[in-house]
């Protein structure tokens, strides 16, 4: 890829806001990488950060804030000129952005599948009835609950060095996480078995990296959108954009069990979304292909048929029984 034509200056220097987690860490450098091949003479470096969402282990994120917990210190750094522009994982930004802030670019997805990992067992059909599995995500857990109703989930919260030490420690039999994760850190090995997207309907977002900017004009004229445009995967910026039209639809909170995956062939794309009671007793899903550059209007498509199958009181009944976290 390359640069953009480029009418803005380019700035001397630019720091990037992460999370410190390996992962986000991992990410940042990506960012970094891509930016130094573009821009050759600008100086690229990592403001790591600890979040209120690292920080917080022992509760359900649904109850002391949410996603915004994962950004809102970046956003912080960059209103506070400390960094130019944050790098987050896609299923971890509020549907809504706070005034003033905006993402300059989707970054092209990873693997957006949930992955099985278990040292001892090969898949969720062979686990023994009563096995423990480990997730936070009330998605996952609906998801698994509706299928497998014999096995028993437990929270499972941490960054995935954390929560692959807990399954290693016995604390479960198995857990699910997201395969893009494990394929970033050179950990593939751990993926006993992928998820297939009818078995487990991925998050909005998952697998995906934004960069998060300031929207505001700059007092030195840079323009950073331009910038970083050529990071910006169109693809994936319109798949996650459905995708995340469907959150936006049905609240796009923490406390919502809902998944939903876009992919693109040619010129259309094709949306499944799904809500379920956390038990996964009672579910809604739809699915719908349109124009794949029209996907906020296809997002909002598949929210009517949800919302004709009577999504509402499923998540109605679900924000009653809120638990853990939503993704
Ligand atoms: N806060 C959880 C989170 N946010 C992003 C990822 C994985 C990477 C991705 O989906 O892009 C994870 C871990 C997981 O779901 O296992």
């Amino acid at each position: 890829m390359k640069a953009a034509d480029l009418t803005t200056a380019v700035p001397s220097k630019l720091i990037i806001a992460s999370r410190e987690s390996r992962l986000a860490m991992w990410q940042a450098e990506h960012v970094r990488d891509r930016l130094a091949a573009l821009y050759p003479n600008t100086t690229v470096s990592i403001l790591g950060m600890t979040t209120r969402g690292d920080q917080i282990l022992d509760r359900a994120l649904s109850k002391v804030g949410g996603k915004g917990l994962f950004v809102k210190e970046l956003e912080v750094a960059m209103d506070e000129g400390r960094a130019d522009l944050a790098v987050h994982s896609l299923k971890d930004v509020p549907m809504e952005l706070p005034e003033g802030f905006a993402l300059a670019a989707v970054l092209e997805r990873e693997d957006p599948r949930d992955a099985f990992v278990s040292n001892d067992y090969a898949s969720l059909d062979a686990l023994p009835d009563g096995a423990v599995v480990g997730t936070s995500s009330l998605r996952r857990q609906a998801l698994i609950a509706a299928r497998y109703p014999q096995l028993v989930i437990k929270p499972l919260r941490g960054n995935l060095d954390t929560r692959l030490g807990k399954l290693d420690r016995g604390d479960y039999a198995a857990i699910i996480l997201a395969a893009a994760g494990l394929k970033r850190l050179g950990l593939p090995q751990r993926i006993r078995a992928l998820l297939s997207p009818e078995m487990s309907l991925p998050a909005a977002g998952q697998g995906a990296m934004a960069i998060e900017i300031a929207s505001r004009p700059r007092a030195d004229g840079v323009d950073l959108a331009a910038l970083l445009a050529p990071l910006n995967h169109r693809a994936t910026g319109l798949a996650v954009a459905a995708e995340r039209k469907v959150s936006k639809v049905f609240g796009g909170s923490c406390q919502i069990p809902l998944a939903a995956h876009a992919t693109i062939a040619g010129a259309t794309m094709h949306l499944r979304a799904m809500v379920a009671t956390p038990d996964g007793k009672r579910s809604a899903s739809a699915e719908l292909s349109g124009p794949a550059d029209q996907p906020e209007q296809l997002g909002l498509r598949v929210s009517e048929l949800l919302q004709q199958q009577d999504a509402d009181a499923i998540l109605a009944a679900c924000r009653e029984a809120a638990a853990p976290d939503a993704w």
